[in-house]
């Protein structure tokens, strides 16, 4: 049980959601001889990554889409770390959410997207998902018969706070659904991973759309899986296609014990004396 499978379908997004829909099943028939234990899909993988159409696009939960993830799980047999999709509440407010489905099919995960992606770089990529998005307020774990695993939502990634919570929390890989653009995608996508992965000694797992030159935004692709050296184990480009990869919690276990970061922390001293 200390090993096990996981896939980050690199999906294109088209703007039918339930075409989108359809596709996840299109890539789980093609990966079930893989035997995977977890499939990942990427941010927003329903819904155009556009402000404006996040509310148009938005269910409850409980709604079409995410009665089809559900039995998505179930029928394959998987833990879903369903992607992102648009959820509204029942006052209206929109949030970027992960549902994460055991496999039964049962709900065992919800995250929302904590750190909205509003930026304004000169000369490059700006966006600004607090224009409809609310923002989640917490981090998110499950439990799965491998341990207890963390879900982030892209930008969530580059506060390292945020991992760390996790990895405190007992958390044993990171499934990261996100959408990286052309600006910060070459820059900052696989460095951002390699980091959290070494700092936390843990595997990551980021799977982002497949890139599509027409789109308004354009994702960076490369979906990527670390490893808890810090190293590259795996990676896309920005085609659409499927990264299969497997996690060894004893290899994770070893290099926690052999290089001590986790258990050599000085909690105690990390203040600035005034
Ligand atoms: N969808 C996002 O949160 C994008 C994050 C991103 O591109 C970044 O640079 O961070």
């Amino acid at each position: 049980m200390n090993k096990f499978r996981a896939a980050a379908i690199q999906m294109p997004t088209v703007e039918d959601k339930m075409e989108n829909i359809k596709a996840v099943r299109h890539y789980l028939e093609q990966i079930k001889a893989h035997k995977v234990d977890f499939v990942v899909l990427p941010e927003m993988f329903c819904c155009p990554y556009q402000t404006e159409k996040f509310p148009e696009y938005a269910e409850e939960e409980g709604g079409s889409v995410w009665k089809a993830l559900s039995a998505y799980a179930k029928e394959y047999n998987i833990y879903l770390v369903a992607g992102s999709v648009p959820e509204k509440d029942d006052e209206g407010r929109v949030y970027n959410t992960c549902y994460i489905f055991d496999r039964q099919g049962v709900q065992i995960g919800k995250h929302r997207k904590t750190h909205l992606f509003d930026i304004d770089i000169k000369g490059g990529q700006s966006f600004k998902e607090s224009d409809t998005l609310t923002a989640g307020n917490s981090g998110t774990v499950f439990e799965t018969e491998f341990g207890r695993m963390g879900v982030m939502i892209c930008f969530d990634i580059r506060f390292p706070e945020f991992a760390r919570m996790m990895v405190n929390d007992g958390a044993r890989m990171i499934f990261v659904p996100a959408a990286f653009n052309m600006t910060t995608g070459p820059a900052h996508w696989e460095l951002s991973f390699r980091t959290r992965a070494l700092d936390n000694q843990i595997y990551m797992l980021g799977c982002a759309p497949a890139r599509n030159p027409a789109a308004s935004y354009i994702s960076w692709g490369h979906s990527i899986f670390t490893d808890p050296w810090g190293r590259v184990r795996g990676m896309l480009d920005e085609s659409e296609g499927i990264l299969i990869c497997e996690a060894d919690l004893d290899y994770e276990n070893e290099i926690r014990e052999q290089l001590p970061l986790l258990k050599a922390r000085r909690n105690d001293v990390y203040r600035i004396e005034k």
